[in-house]
C-alpha cells in the first residue's frame, strides 16, 4: 500500500498499497505514494489481505481517500474495438496467468497505466470544510515495476527487450509526472507465504486457481529485497527514500477487534510522522475525531 498527501489539496497526504497497497500527502508535493500531501500505498503479496485491511482504514479513517486497486478493468478490458465491455471484453488477468510468455508485457503496460490513471485522478471534491487529509493506494506504479514486472523478467516471462521498453517508459513517465508520481511512504502488509496462499484458496477468484506457493515465495521476496533489505536498485530518489511501515497481518485481524486497533494505532503514528518529516509547515492530518480505534 502507499500513502500520500493530495497534491494540490493543502493539508492533505497519501499513502501507496501492496504488494498490493499504498499513502501519499498532496501539497506542493504530491504523493501518497510518495510525498506528503500526496499518497501512500500498501505494498503486498497476493490475497495478503489488502481489501480487508482497507476496509478497516475505511471504518477507522472515514476522511482518507481509499484507491482500490483496478482488478475489475484487467478481467474485463474491452477489446475488438468496442467500448461495451460486455460484448467483446478480454480477461487479461487469466491470459497473463494462462501465458504469461505470451501476455506478461502486455499485462504490465495496462496494469501500469490503469495504476497512473487512478493516482492522478483528482479525490472525489467533498465539502471544502472536510477535504481528504491522506489517500492510500492500494498498490502503486512502484510495486508494478519492483515486484511483478521484475519477478516476470526474472522468471523468463518477460523477454529481456520487453524488460527493456517497459523500464524505458516506466522511468520516461515517472519523470515527466515528477511530483504528481510520489509517494510519500509505503505501508508493507506482511505475511507469510504460506498464509497469503490459504487466503487466496479462500478467496477462490477462477483466475487464480493455477496459482502455487512457489509464485507467492518469488513475489514475498521481491517485497522483501525492495521494502527490508533495500537490495533492488530504485531509480526515483523519492521512493528510494520514502519511510516503509512494515505491518504483521499474519495473524488474524479480520475477526480480531484488538489485534485491528494494534495495527491502526501503528498506521496513525506513522502517518503522523510523514506530515511531520515530509510537511514542516503541514497541520497535523489527523484531526479530532479520526484517530484509530484503540487497542
Ligand atoms: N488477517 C486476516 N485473517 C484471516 N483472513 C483474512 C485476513 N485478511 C484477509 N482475509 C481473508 O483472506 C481472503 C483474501 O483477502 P483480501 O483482503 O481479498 O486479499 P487481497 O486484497 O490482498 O488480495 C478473504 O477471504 C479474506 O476474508
Ligand atoms: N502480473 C501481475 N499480476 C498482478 C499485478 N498486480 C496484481 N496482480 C495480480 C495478483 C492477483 O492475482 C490479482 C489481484 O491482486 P490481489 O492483491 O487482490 O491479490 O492481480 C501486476 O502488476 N502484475
Amino acid at each position: 500500500m502507499f500513502l500520500g498527501f493530495d497534491e494540490g489539496t493543502p493539508h492533505i497526504p497519501r499513502v501507496q498499497s501492496w504488494g498490493k497497497p499504498r499513502l501519499t500527502p498532496h501539497p506542493p508535493e504530491p504523493g501518497w505514494g510518495p510525498h506528503p500531501g500526496s499518497p501512500c500505498s500498501p505494498s503486498v503479496p497476493a490475497a495478503v489481505g489488502k481489501s480487508t485491511f482497507l476496509k478497516l482504514l475505511g471504518a477507522t479513517f472515514p476522511r482518507w481517500h481509499l484507491v482500490t486497486e483496478p482488478v475489475a478493468q484487467w478481467r474485463k478490458v474491452p477489446a475488438g474495438g468496442t467500448a461495451q465491455a460486455a460484448v467483446g471484453s478480454a480477461n487479461l488477468l487469466q491470459m497473463m496467468y494462462q501465458e504469461p510468455a505470451r501476455w506478461s508485457y502486455t499485462f504490465q503496460t495496462f496494469s501500469c497505466i490503469s495504476r497512473l490513471k487512478a493516482m492522478l485522478e483528482p479525490p472525489d471534491e467533498g465539502p471544502p470544510e472536510t477535504p481528504h487529509p491522506v489517500r492510500v493506494f492500494e498498490r502503486s506504479v512502484f510495486s508494478d515495476r519492483y515486484v511483478f514486472a521484475k519477478n516476470l523478467f526474472e522468471a523468463g516471462h518477460l523477454q529481456p527487450l520487453e524488460w527493456a521498453i517497459y523500464q524505458d517508459w516506466h522511468d520516461f513517465l515517472l519523470r515527466h509526472l515528477g511530483p504528481r508520481a510520489t509517494l510519500h511512504g509505503f505501508l508493507y502488509l506482511r505475511a507469510r507465504p504460506q498464509t497469503c496462499l490459504e487466503r487466496l484458496r479462500r478467496r477462490a477468484r477462477s483466475e487464480e486457481g493455477g496459482i502455487q506457493l512457489g509464485y507467492l515465495q518469488q513475489l514475498h521476496a521481491q517485497h522483501e529485497h525492495w521494502l527490508v533489505d533495500k537490495t533492488t536498485e530504485i531509480h526515483f530518489a523519492d521512493a528510494r527514500s520514502a519511510p516503509v511501515l512494515v505491518l504483521d497481518v499474519d495473524k488474524d485481524f479480520e475477526h480480531d477487534v484488538a489485534v485491528q486497533g494494534v495495527l491502526m494505532a501503528q498506521v496513525e503514528a506513522f502517518v503522523t510522522s510523514l506530515s511531520a518529516d515530509t510537511l514542516p509547515s503541514h497541520p497535523n492530518p489527523l484531526r479530532a475525531g479520526e484517530g484509530a480505534a484503540s487497542p
